[in-house]
């Protein structure tokens, strides 16, 4: 008999918690010669933050490409929920995500936009008209919702772009640098439904530069570094230094495993 796969779907349609909500095996991303995600390995249960950090060019925003079925993984496997990434439709369905740069038609209204993805993602009419209004007015996008795209400015695209990934209550989000070019009071708000979702059981996988936000909202930090994940764990652990048991800071911690591993890596490319 062939053996299923797990899936976080029982059969009475309730999700089965044990299963982790985004699992990687070896995922890996070479374009040429250049090896972008070398081998990663995750196992992030339902409803936790992951903070997902690293120095530029690391390659978190191509595992989130992977993770989301925008780009195929050259080696490896994951899922979502339980479900393979090769099964694209249904990944999609779980995941909501809003990358670096929000995909919108600048000639749409924002509300217009919101309500065409709404429809791509089979939310219902009614449903889909309150959640945008409370997300608007969540937002403080209310009055800006009738104006052309085209007019926004970065923080407005950031805010429309979030609600966008949010409109199907997907299980797992996706987060580029969701504070991103957002004025103190509207990246709080952002943070504040970052929280909220979480503590409805959403999984949310944060990618960011902002350590604060990291240090604030995520139950496990993961830290990639060219290309590999070099340290897990909660954020109080990131800061214990186990071997001295000194505390440091987030930056600290952030600092010393990426540099580290630079390190590392030039004694053995010098060997
Ligand atoms: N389409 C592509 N073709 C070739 N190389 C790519 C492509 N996309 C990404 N890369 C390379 O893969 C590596 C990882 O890039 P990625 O954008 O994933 O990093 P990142 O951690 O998101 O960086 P940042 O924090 O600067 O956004 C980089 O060396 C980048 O140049």
């Amino acid at each position: 008999m062939t053996q299923r796969p797990p899936t976080a779907e029982t059969s009475d349609g309730s999700t089965d918690p044990t299963v982790p909500a985004i699992r990687a095996e070896g995922l890996t991303k070479r374009f040429g010669d250049a090896v972008a995600v070398d081998h990663l390995d995750l196992s992030i249960p339902q409803g936790h933050v992951y903070g997902f950090l690293g120095p530029n060019g690391a390659g978190k925003t191509t595992t989130m490409r992977m993770l989301t079925t925008l780009m195929p993984p050259t080696e490896g496997t994951a899922s979502i929920m339980g479900t393979p990434l090769t099964d694209r439709s249904a990944v999609t369905r779980h995941i909501g995500y809003l990358p670096e740069n929000a995909p919108v038609y600048e000639e749409l209204t924002g509300r217009e936009q919101l309500s065409y993805v709404a429809y791509l993602q089979d939310v219902p009419d009614d449903v889909a008209a309150d959640r945008i209004d409370e997300l608007l007015d969540r937002l403080d996008l209310t009055e800006d919702a009738h104006r052309p795209i085209s007019t926004y400015s970065k923080g407005m695209r950031q805010k429309i772009g979030l609600i966008q990934a949010l409109l199907h209550e997907p299980s797992v989000l996706f987060l580029d640098e969701p504070t991103s070019g957002l004025d103190p009071r509207a990246a709080r708000t952002v943070l504040d439904v970052i929280q909220e979702l979480s503590d409805d059981e959403t999984t949310v996988f944060l990618s960011t530069h902002i350590l604060s936000v990291v240090d604030e909202l995520a139950d496990t930090i993961g830290v990639l570094h060219e290309g590999r994940l070099v340290a897990e764990g909660a954020p109080s652990d990131l800061k214990h230094r186990a071997e001295t048991g000194e505390e440091r800071t987030l930056e600290q911690a952030f600092l010393e495993v990426t540099a580290d591993h630079s390190e590392e890596a030039t004694v053995e490319a010098g060997r």
